[in-house]
Formats: C-alpha cells, sequence, structure tokens
C-alpha cells in the first residue's frame, strides 16, 4: 500500500531529518529533482533542454527556494531561466544567490506576464505545504497568463495541501513533483496535479504510520479471490444480492451481474425482479423474497429496493442474518430516515455504506464539504461502519480512522447504474471473506479500472463498465510485481 501523510506530519518529519543533515542539503536534493523533471518536460515538449526558456514563479518560503535553486541547476544545463519573485522581500536569499550565479535572472514582478507567455516551462514555486487559502491576486494574475506546461514544485499552489480543495484562483499543472512521501492533495485532486513525480529526500524513516493509504496493483491483485484446487461454488463465499423492483429490474440485473463477474463464488438474488434477473443471468440463484432466500455469506441491500416499509424490512431482515451488509441507495435513504432500523444489527455484524454526496448529506445531516476526508471519518465513527464516499476520488474509512483513497481514472463512472455495479463488485468481495475496509478498497479500484477500460476515452454505460470486469482483474494481476 502506498501511504499518504498530512502536512503536519511532513512538517515533524521534515524537522526530525532536517537536524540530522548538513545545511541546506535537503533542498538541493528536492531541488535536484525538480531539475531533473523540469529538464525531461522540455525536452519532451520542445525537443531540447539548452536554450529553452523557463519562467520560475517564486513565492515567499522555502516553495519559492526549491524552484530558485532548480533554476540554477537548470541554467548549468544551457537552459534560459528568469524568476518571477512574488514578495522579494521574503525571496529565499540562498536560492536566490545559487540562481544569480548560475547567471539566471530576476525580472520586476510587473514584468512578469511578458516573460510568463513566451516561456517553454513555468516552475510554480509560489506556495509548498505551508499553504493557506487560494493564489492571492497578484499570483492569479501571473498564472492567468500561463500557455506553457507548468511543473509545480511538491503541489499546485492555490490548492489547500490537506484536503485537494479549490476555493479560488489555483494552479493546474501538468506534473508536480513531490519530495519525500505523498501528501492528500496528490491524491485527492489529482487532475491540478497532473502527473505526480515522486523524489526521495530521504525522508521514509521519519515519516511513521500514514494518515491515508493508496493501493497499488499488487495489493488488489493480493486481495481479489481467485479459486484454488479444493474451492467449489460455495466455499468461495455466496453473494446475497437484495436490489431492484419488477418496475426497476435494471439495479437488479447490474448488481448480481457484478457480483457474478467478481468472483467464481456463488450469487444469489432476492427481489421482485427475480424473473429478469435469471433470463439475463441464468447462474445466478433467483427467488421472489429475501424471506425465502438460502443462507449467503454477504448482503448488498439497497439499489432500487424503494424507501418504504417493504424495503426497510428487507434491510432489518439482511442485518439481523450476522453476515456483513453492503447498504446502497435506498438502505441508505430507509438508515438517514429511520436510524432505528440498524437497532437489527448484531454489532459484530460489518456494516458497509456507500453513500454519494446527496446520499451522505441524508445520512449525517451535513454534505461532505471541502475536507472530505474529515468527514468520511467522522461518519464511520458515528455508524460504527465502514463508510465509502463515492466521488471523483472515492474514499474508504473504518472506525478506527484508517483512510484508503482510491486514484480516480477520469470521470467515466459518472453514469446512471455504476454503483449498482459498485455494490454488487463489494458484495462479491465481502462475501469471499475479504475484510470489509478493504473491500470496499479493491472493489472501488477495480470498479475505475473497468470504467477506464470500458470508456477508452469516450462515455461508457454502466454495462459497459460490467462487460470489463474481468479486464479490469486481469490488469490489476497483470501490473501486480
Ligand atoms: N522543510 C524542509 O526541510 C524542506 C522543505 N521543502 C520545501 O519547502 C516547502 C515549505 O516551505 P515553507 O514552510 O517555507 O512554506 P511555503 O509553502 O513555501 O509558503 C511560504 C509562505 O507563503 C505564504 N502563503 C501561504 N499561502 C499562500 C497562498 N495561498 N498564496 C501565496 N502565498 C501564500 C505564507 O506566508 P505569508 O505571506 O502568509 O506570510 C507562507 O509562509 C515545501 O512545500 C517544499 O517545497 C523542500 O525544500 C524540502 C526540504
Ligand atoms: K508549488
Amino acid at each position: 500500500m502506498r501511504g499518504i501523510w498530512t502536512t503536519d506530519h511532513i512538517r515533524q518529519a521534515e524537522e526530525r531529518l532536517l537536524a540530522v543533515t548538513p545545511e541546506g542539503a535537503l533542498m538541493r536534493r528536492a531541488a535536484h529533482g525538480v531539475s531533473v523533471h523540469a529538464a525531461r518536460m522540455l525536452a519532451e515538449h520542445t525537443g531540447s533542454v539548452s536554450g529553452r526558456r523557463v519562467v520560475l514563479l517564486v513565492g515567499a518560503g522555502n516553495n519559492g527556494g526549491d524552484a530558485l535553486w532548480a533554476g540554477a541547476f537548470l541554467r548549468k544545463r544551457g537552459a534560459g531561466v528568469a524568476a518571477v519573485l512574488l514578495q522579494p522581500g521574503k525571496a529565499h536569499p540562498e536560492g536566490l544567490a545559487a540562481l544569480r550565479r548560475a547567471g539566471g535572472r530576476v525580472v520586476p514582478l510587473a514584468d512578469g506576464p511578458q516573460w510568463i507567455e513566451s516561456a517553454d516551462l513555468v516552475v510554480d514555486g509560489i506556495v509548498g505545504i505551508s499553504a493557506k487559502g487560494p493564489l492571492r491576486p497578484d499570483a492569479a494574475a501571473l498564472v492567468e497568463r500561463v500557455a506553457a506546461p507548468v511543473l509545480a514544485v511538491d503541489l499546485p499552489s492555490g490548492v489547500e495541501p490537506d484536503s485537494g480543495a479549490v476555493d479560488g484562483p489555483a494552479v493546474r499543472a501538468t506534473a508536480t513533483v513531490t519530495f519525500g512521501a505523498y501528501k492528500p492533495v496528490h491524491v485527492l485532486n489529482p487532475e491540478r496535479c497532473g502527473e505526480v513525480v515522486f523524489v526521495d529526500i530521504g525522508l521514509g524513516d521519519e515519516l511513521g504510520e500514514p494518515d491515508l493509504r493508496g493501493l497499488d496493483a499488487a495489493d488488489v491483485a493480493a486481495a481479489w479471490p481467485m479459486p484454488g484446487p479444493s474451492d467449489n461454488k460455495y466455499s468461495q463465499g455466496v453473494t446475497g444480492v437484495a436490489a431492484g423492483s419488477s418496475a426497476y429490474p435494471g439495479a437488479a440485473v447490474l448488481a448480481a451481474a457484478a457480483a457474478v463477474r467478481a468472483t467464481s463464488g456463488m450469487v444469489r438474488y432476492a427481489g421482485h425482479a427475480a424473473d429478469v434477473v435469471r433470463w439475463h443471468w441464468p447462474e445466478v440463484v433467483a427467488t421472489g423474497s429475501i424471506f425465502d432466500a438460502g443462507r449467503v455469506q454477504a448482503w448488498v441491500v439497497g439499489p432500487g429496493i424503494g424507501t418504504g416499509s417493504a424495503g426497510r424490512d428487507v434491510l432489518v431482515h439482511a442485518l439481523g442474518q450476522g453476515v456483513p451488509v453492503c447498504a446502497d441507495a435506498d438502505a441508505i435513504t430507509i438508515i438517514a430516515e429511520r436510524p432505528e432500523v440498524l437497532d437489527a444489527r448484531d454489532p459484530d455484524t460489518p456494516l458497509l455504506l456507500t453513500p454519494h454526496d446527496g446520499e451522505f448529506e441524508r445520512l449525517t445531516g451535513n454534505a461532505p464539504g471541502p475536507d472530505r476526508v474529515g468527514a468520511v471519518c467522522e461518519a464511520a465513527r458515528r455508524f460504527d461502519a465502514v463508510v465509502l464516499l463515492k466521488g471523483h476520488s472515492t474514499l474508504v474509512a473504518d472506525p478506527a480512522g484508517r483512510v484508503l483513497v482510491n486514484k480516480a481514472r477520469g470521470s467515466w463512472l459518472a453514469t446512471a447504474g455504476s454503483g449498482d455495479v459498485l455494490s454488487g463488485l463489494t458484495g462479491a468481495l465481502l462475501a469471499s471473506g475479504v475484510e470489509p475496509w478493504l473491500a470496499a478498497g479493491v472493489a472501488a479500484d477495480v470498479h475505475a479500472r473497468a470504467g477506464e477500460l470500458a470508456a477508452r476515452g469516450v462515455p461508457a454505460s454502466a454495462s459497459g463498465v460490467l462487460a470489463a470486469i474481468p479486464d479490469a482483474i486481469r490488469q490489476a494481476r497483470s501490473l501486480a510485481p
């Protein structure tokens, strides 16, 4: 798993490392990494480094210092480098001296726009992990003029480092070089960061437990259930799906089919869409009511069941079976309206809630807001459940405060029925015995991969996402070392 640390923890780790590192060494290491990637970008975009024009946007702190040192290194490779200082009195003195020694120039703020307009590459050293709020007007006016590729130092300025939130003008980077660790902004706002390039500055041993985690293909491949030589249809876990209705059978078909595609364990369907499900997916054992469905190892409850008393009875029954329950869609609305339904749950029975923003607001009384990580952790504690908050980057929190962030792979999953597919995938993983936090994370990962594979650059439907599940699982397995 990939660790992600908040800026407080990064700062503490940096302080410990600084105490045992020669003065300035850390910044030069970081800046060297920036210059290497800047040279690579110049070569890619223009065919050369020497003779190309690099403009540095330099703020008041060490982030600007990194940019100035990187500019000095780029000068040595023959690039022309001009620095625009946003707060000349506060620019990093050693960095400034290094740039000047290397033959770089400092241009007045008023001339910034014309330099930016003729740049081959812009380096954003406006602000790093001490950032608060959006770009200030001077910086915003300069950033507005940028047409060249932008390399952000540590993070795109103007984007909130710990939440990825954007509340005004902010840099949109082509690539971002991060030092020593991934920070929340890199996974919560990947569109603003562009390609994220990791530069090791030796922080590793100082970092401690990560605040958030991201899954690699290897984690997904290791967690995904695969049949072994002694397995049969029951031993791999039976997934129960209570979804859809006779008027709206689509949710039932999509959720049950996703479970079928996810594992070779058995899938039972219970509900008024039994005939339609059976017709589309003959391998599903379908029955008209959850009350006469056989044993399952996990229930998926909610998509399309309605929010009336019939839906409520279905949810209460599933919660009382002593097996993990993934509650989605209408089940979340039922819980929001009548929290007492959760009394049917044995406290040891894992519960997984998978709201989108609207359902989250219904459930908790508040929209997730800009601090999505804080919001999802609070909900997980309050409901003593694993909560998967859908969004561009999907978050999964458990009551103990562990948080997984699932990297967005475009917006292909913003389509009707896509959530039903995710709940079916999640249910199948729960049924096979994967712990709920990880089950939700790996299901979201494969769901996102399937969305990307189904779309291949053009909009995809939920049925397309469903069809791409086997290839998505293959992809994760093939990328695992
Ligand atoms: N520590 C280390 O060893 C290493 C650190 N490294 C680097 O240092 C960076 C952190 O540097 P840092 O702490 O000096 O602050 P930094 O982010 O440059 O901000 C400076 C000042 O900007 C201001 N400001 C705030 N918000 C703003 C906004 N929205 N728009 C505009 N300005 C804004 C605010 O000052 P104010 O104007 O409010 O007084 C703030 O104090 C880190 O990201 C990495 O790049 C690497 O070299 C590796 C070694
Ligand atoms: K920056």
